[in-house]
């Protein structure tokens, strides 16, 4: 496929509420999307970077600067591209996975409207509808975590997941517990924010019968999951720690964690992640697919995604209306705790030119 140039689009997504995690909390999301223009079609990426680098070393001005400086003369110089080449063209990049993730799944895009084939039908889905769980903020009170608790559970949520850092983790698991009963599927998620010291501590958590519980230590620290584990009875679940399939292979192989959450901004692309699956299922370790709220874009590619054999717990792959009033593409939607994997060429969804124009903060385009 040739490429007639790639366009650079921040767009400003409010949040419909405050998203609070042990790391910080958003209100609004700075996204970076990535258009391809193919010619027949245009395809596009969604990077998953925040604003600042407190999930990751990236952030969505240094993933636009390494994409316009080091990824876009390597694509432009290339006579014909496809997704599996640009992770191959890529290879000399070091890290910065989350802009990698954002080229490589625009071209896939246009790759595939072109082809007449799904994302997921591309990548191997074997399901029409994936199980929907949602991740509900760090909150100000207990009251406040069960009002919204309640909402999601009330929407059909199939799982729930809870945001913990030391002084908020045993009482609003408790609490939830206490309010909702033994049979809510429940996980909780610290993003890094303890260490082997608080071990502990997280084995109280035990007695609540939880599916898992995610990233409790630092993302390098492999034996430091692989010590935990061995004391807690809860599953450790890895996410920041698992920046590609060999990673997965060293944290499973370490006995680091029994259950990986897979985000393919993190590993580096939806090939990527998509190995990152194979590698578990071969070592049977259960996955479900992360979130970093994602506009209806990246929201359509991961629900795709999560349609994979093993995906076999809820992923956080909420209904739009999770974080936004309103989408840049039309809304997925909860229907009976599921959403629905697209059927259409390539992402399957369509960009609302409006909502888009409205919400975009700055454009340029790269001609090759
Ligand atoms: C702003 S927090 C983003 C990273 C976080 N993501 C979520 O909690 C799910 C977000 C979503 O529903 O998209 C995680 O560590 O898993
Ligand atoms: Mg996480």
């Amino acid at each position: 496929m040739k490429i007639a140039g790639i366009e650079l689009r921040r767009v400003a997504m409010p949040l419909v509420a405050p998203f609070r995690t042990s790391f910080g909390t958003e209100t609004e999301r700075d996204v970076l999307l990535v258009r391809v223009d193919a010619g027949a079609a245009e395809g596009w990426g969604e990077c998953v970077a925040m604003s600042e680098p407190l999930y990751s070393y990236e952030h969505v001005d240094g993933a636009a600067e390494v994409i316009r400086r080091f990824l876009v003369p390597i694509l432009a110089a290339a006579p014909s591209v496809d997704g599996y080449a640009v992770g191959e063209l890529f290879e000399p990049i070091k890290g910065h996975p989350m802009a990698k993730a954002a080229v490589e799944m625009a071209v896939l895009d246009a790759q595939l409207r072109i082809a007449g084939m799904s994302f997921g039908g591309f990548l191997g889905a074997v399901k029409e509808t994936v199980p929907a769980g949602v991740s509900v903020g760090i909150m100000d009170t207990i009251p406040a975590l069960l009002t919204a608790v309640e909402s999601y559970l009330a929407a059909g949520y199939s799982r729930i997941k809870l945001k913990i850092e030391p002084g908020w983790d045993l009482e609003p698991v408790a609490a939830v517990r206490e309010q909702f009963g033994p049979d809510v599927l429940l996980q909780v998620d610290a993003n890094t924010a303890y260490t082997l010291a608080d071990a502990r501590h997280l084995a109280r958590l035990d007695p609540y019968d939880l599916l898992l519980i995610e990233q409790p230590l630092s993302e390098d620290d492999m034996r430091g999951h692989a010590q935990l584990a061995r004391v807690l009875q809860t599953p450790v679940c890895l996410d920041e720690s698992i920046t590609s399939a060999r990673a997965a292979a060293d944290a499973i192989a370490l006995g680091a964690c029994s259950i990986v959450n897979i985000k393919p901004g993190r590993v580096g692309g939806y090939l990527e992640a998509r190995r990152v699956h194979d590698v578990c299922a071969a070592n049977g370790i259960a996955v479900w697919c992360g979130g970093m709220l994602e506009t209806g874009l990246g929201r359509a590619a991961n629900i795709a995604l999560a349609a994979l054999p093993g995906f076999v717990l809820p992923g956080d792959t909420s209904a739009s209306d999770r974080y936004y009033a309103t989408d840049i593409t039309e809304p997925f939607v909860l229907e009976d705790g599921h959403v629905r994997v697209p059927t259409g060429a390539g992402l399957g969804v369509t960009v609302d030119s409006a909502e888009l124009s409205a919400r975009t903060t700055a454009t340029e385009w790269i001609p090759f």
